[in-house]
């Protein structure tokens, strides 16, 4: 791995001169850490929102290859908390520099798509099946998805525990 621009190296392992090289806008090793992740890929982003744009964070992959661990990370430790809890901070803490010059309202969902089948893991009756549909002025939504005012970060983290309890695949809390 060539972290500094970026690429990655795959060598066939029965002939070492057969090379290819994969080329991303950033990369991470063993190396890096959640901070590494967060103020390098995710703050400008989070900005972003911040000043009125939508974004998305999308982790995606092989079962076993850091999902959780980069999302969620573990709470209890700063330097393990993944992206999720990052910008949860860097929300509430944008929010609170900003003096009331601006009114701000944060919402949270929480949402399992598990077998092609999207669920609201905030509904105490979450095996309804929801259905994503397209807003010919909005984009796309899923119907019926419920969310949750939440004023402070620990109102946040604990829509998150009530969503995880309501998980299909085994969640373990990280406390
Ligand atoms: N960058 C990392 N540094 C240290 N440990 C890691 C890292 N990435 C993953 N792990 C560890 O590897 C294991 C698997 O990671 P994780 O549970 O995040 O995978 P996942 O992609 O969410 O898997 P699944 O799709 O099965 O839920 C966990 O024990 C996790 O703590």
């Amino acid at each position: 791995m060539r972290t500094q621009v970026g690429q990655i190296e795959l060598r066939n392992p029965k002939d070492h001169e057969d090379t290819k090289d994969f080329t991303f806008d950033a990369i991470y090793d063993e190396n890096s850490t959640q901070s590494d992740l967060y103020e390098e890929t995710f703050r400008d982003l989070v900005d972003s929102v911040l000043n009125g744009y939508n974004a998305t964070i999308f982790a995606y992959g092989q079962t076993g290859t850091g999902k959780t661990h980069t999302m969620e990370g573990k709470s209890d430790d700063p330097q393990q908390r993944g992206v999720i809890y990052k910008c949860i901070e860097h929300i509430f803490e944008h929010m609170a520099a900003s003096h009331n010059q601006e009114e701000y309202l944060v919402r949270a969902s929480y949402l399992e798509i598990y077998q092609e089948e999207i669920r609201d893991l905030l509904e105490a009756e979450s095996n309804k099946k929801l259905e994503i549909k397209e807003r010919p002025d909005g984009g796309v939504y899923v119907k019926d998805l419920t969310s949750r005012l939440t004023r402070s970060i620990a109102e946040i983290q604990d829509v998150m525990i009530r969503g995880n309890a309501h998980r299909s695949v085994g969640w373990v809390s990280p406390n």
